[in-house]
């Protein structure tokens, strides 16, 4: 079996500028990858059948899952005869605002390359990624990122500052395209794009943290007033920056001290089910094989 790991992301900033008549929105986000991932397993098959081989049971088995979504595009494009079983070992919690599903196909998209013995190259996986998912295409790479489009288009960035970072995710899950549909741009919070992009290539923590900032926080903090509480209950803990990724409903909060990380996990522990302190994978040059 070869073994891919797909990594959780977050946003930094996310900007919606505009609805387009596709029924998507242009956006600039500012990606980031955390060390909290999926291992996806994947074994060649000479029947041709595509099987996915999971014991979560908050994701499809079937053509619905991303995973699967990636082979069957691979196969079919470069007429690949072979078959895959992916075993998907979740620890990304689903529908969270952490590119789970998109990691899951983005490594799988990588992983298959290896098995399969396609020789493409990254910036070709990740135009094929582009038609699974918005968020594909930054998987694809993982690191940090300017993402615009719709999310496709990707330009890297260096690693943010150090720092450590503590995703809390309430029950509940949410749907991205219900949260873009309530959005209303005309009252809409726009972050400032450029000045995150400054303070990652000036490795300026305070300034990060002034930085973070998403348009669709509104909407979601709205429709779940229990996100907006947590995000409330993470920042008296002592988180110095604290922003929801995504579509949400997971917040994440930055500090530089890994003491300090401690002591906000240990406070939240008690009102949050899930709580993840993880380090950033910033770097793509650091990445650690196999990712
Ligand atoms: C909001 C973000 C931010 O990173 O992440 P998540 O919260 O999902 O992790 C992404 O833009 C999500 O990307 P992804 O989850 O791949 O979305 P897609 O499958 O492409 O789109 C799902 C739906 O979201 C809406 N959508 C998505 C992307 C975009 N730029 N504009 C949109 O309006 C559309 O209604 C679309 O049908
Ligand atoms: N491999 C997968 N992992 C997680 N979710 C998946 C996967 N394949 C399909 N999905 C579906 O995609 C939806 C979004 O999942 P996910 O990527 O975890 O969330 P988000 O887009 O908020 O980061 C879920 O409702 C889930 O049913």
């Amino acid at each position: 079996m070869y073994f891919v790991k797909a990594p959780a992301k977050i946003n930094l900033t996310l900007d919606t500028l505009a609805k387009r008549s596709d029924g998507y929105h242009e956006v600039e986000m500012i990606m980031t990858t955390v060390d909290l991932a999926d291992r996806i397993g994947l074994e060649a098959r000479e029947d041709g059948i595509i099987e996915i081989v999971s014991v979560d049971r908050f994701i499809p088995n079937d053509a619905k899952n991303l995973a699967f979504q990636a082979a069957a595009l691979l196969k079919k494009r470069y007429d690949v005869s072979q078959g895959v079983s992916i075993t998907i070992e979740k620890n990304i919690p689903v529908a969270a605002g952490l590119a789970g599903g998109s990691s899951d196909a983005a490594a799988t998209l990588r992983g298959l390359n290896h098995v399969w013995n396609l020789g493409l190259s990254l910036d070709e996986l990740a135009v094929l990624g582009a038609e699974i998912g918005s968020d594909v295409p930054f998987c694809v790479y993982g690191g940090t990122a300017l993402a615009t489009g719709r999310g496709e288009k990707i330009e890297h960035l260096p690693a943010p500052p150090p720092c450590w970072v503590i995703l809390a995710k309430p029950v509940i899950g949410v749907s991205t395209a219900e949260i873009y549909g309530q959005l209303d741009l005309s009252t809409a919070f726009h972050p400032d794009t450029q000045a995150m992009i400054r303070a990652i290539d000036e490795k300026d923590f305070e300034a990060m943290i002034h930085g973070l900032g998403n348009t669709l926080e509104g909407v979601t903090l709205h429709l779940y007033p229990e996100v907006k509480e947590l995000k409330e209950q993470m920042k008296r803990f002592g988180a110095e920056g604290v922003l929801m990724s995504g579509s949400g409903p997971t917040v994440f909060g930055i500090v530089q001290q890994e003491s300090r990380a401690q002591r906000v996990v240990n406070a939240l522990r008690g009102f949050c089910d899930e709580v993840y302190c993880v380090r950033l994978l910033g770097d793509r040059e650091e990445l650690p094989k196999g990712v």
